[in-house]
């Protein structure tokens, strides 16, 4: 699978010049609002037409202006889910789901009854979409979408509409269809959390234009880009796998080649892959081990690099084994503990801060009161 994209597009004084590559699994296209994101899906899904450029998925030329090509959006084979789920009201959820699914040749549909199961709505099939929650609203849509066998699924901001529990409620299906069922899709959003727990590939828009797009792991850890991710974003993406459950304690025991992590417990068989997400803000510094902390995480690492300060605050990356870790810290605490690159350093991380299943309520300090 493969997402080609170079296009560029003016409205009156905004000037949108993108060129980045997707894979397989999640592209994010992430950016402040006004960044260009929808145009960018847009463009994708054929619903405008680019001034200039190419749109290529997976070897299939979908827009070419130099060649004068450009296929109609219901001749792409994209699946589109927006913020709203945007069903029809007259019709039921079983209709609703079953629309786009006529169009499909018939040897290319795909069975109803697993997609049903999986976005866990068969007892709402013969409901109307007014009587349902937002959340189920949105599954609805999504298999909706799914039901028309796209090649890549669009999701321009599919949470926004969507309070923080039920946003913690639809992200495990947008991860099932990433893993089990293996579609690619292109990811809107404007929300650090989200994208860190998603994406595969993360794509940074500024004013239009691409500021960074690489692995999400990697791009997540560029301090440079704190500026455009705001303070709440920098942070560092970890994938690990389970290596074991402490039900006593109710944590889960997360093997990262930095070692193992303690964090609060994910329902995941020992071996399933985590993916954590450790915002700067929640790494403390020190240039010894230390003792009788109670915090649960001390990981060894070497100082990497050092930001340009902003204010009282600078950030510093730090390579833990190979996995990296963004720390803010005051520049006193820095010239204090006299910091610089090359020098061993102990990261301090509460277990609480990681959260990875509910990403929605990281945003908040809910758990910065315990351990
Ligand atoms: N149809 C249009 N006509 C004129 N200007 C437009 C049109 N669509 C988008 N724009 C402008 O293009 C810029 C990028 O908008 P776009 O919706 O792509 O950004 P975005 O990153 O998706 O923002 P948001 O997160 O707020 O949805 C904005 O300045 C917007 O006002």
């Amino acid at each position: 699978m493969s997402i080609d994209i170079d296009v560029t597009h003016r409205f009156g004084a905004f000037r949108l010049a993108a060129r980045f590559t997707g894979g397989a699994g999640v592209t994010a296209l992430f950016g402040r609002s006004g960044s260009g994101k929808t145009s960018l899906i847009n463009i994708i899904g054929g619903l405008l037409r680019p001034d200039r450029g190419r749109v290529v998925i997976d070897g299939v030329t979908l827009v070419d202006t130099d060649r004068g090509i450009f296929v109609p959006k219901h001749r792409r084979r994209l699946g589109y889910v927006f913020q709203e789920a945007r069903l029809f009201p007259h019709m039921s959820v079983r209709r609703n789901l079953l629309y786009g699914r006529g169009f499909v040749p018939a040897g290319e549909r795909v069975a109803v009854e697993p997609i049903v199961a999986m976005l866990g709505i068969g007892h709402l099939l013969e409901r109307r979409p007014a009587g349902l929650s937002g959340g189920e609203k949105q599954r609805v849509a999504i298999g909706r979408a799914l039901l028309a066998s796209p090649r890549l699924l669009l999701m321009d901001e599919p949470l926004a509409a969507l309070d923080e529990s039920r946003k913690g409620e639809i992200l495990p299906y947008i991860e099932r269809l990433r893993d089990e069922m293996r579609l690619p899709i292109v990811y809107v959003s404007h929300s650090v959390a989200e994208v860190a727990r998603l994406a595969t590939t993360l794509v940074v828009l500024n004013a239009g234009e691409v500021a960074a797009a690489g692995p999400a792991a990697e791009v997540m850890q560029r301090l440079d880009l704190s500026p455009l991710t705001g303070p709440e974003g920098t942070g560092a993406v970890i994938d690990g796998t389970v290596a074991a459950q402490d039900e006593r304690y109710g944590l889960t025991l997360v093997a990262t080649p930095a070692g193992e992590l303690r964090i609060p417990s994910v329902a995941k068989p020992v071996g399933a892959p985590v993916r954590l997400h450790i915002r700067a803000r929640d790494v403390m510094l020190a240039d010894r081990r230390p003792e009788g902390l109670s915090a649960l995480n001390i990981i060894a690492g070497v100082i990497a690099e050092i930001g340009s300060p902003v204010g009282a605050a600078v950030e510093i990356r730090l390579d833990c084994q190979g996995v990296p870790l963004v720390a803010r810290l005051t520049r006193l605490s820095l010239d204090r503990l006299g910091l610089a690159p090359g020098r061993t350093v102990f990261a301090v991380v509460k277990a609480v801060s990681f959260l990875p299943e509910e990403p929605g309520k990281r945003e908040g300090s809910a758990a910065d009161a315990a351990d």
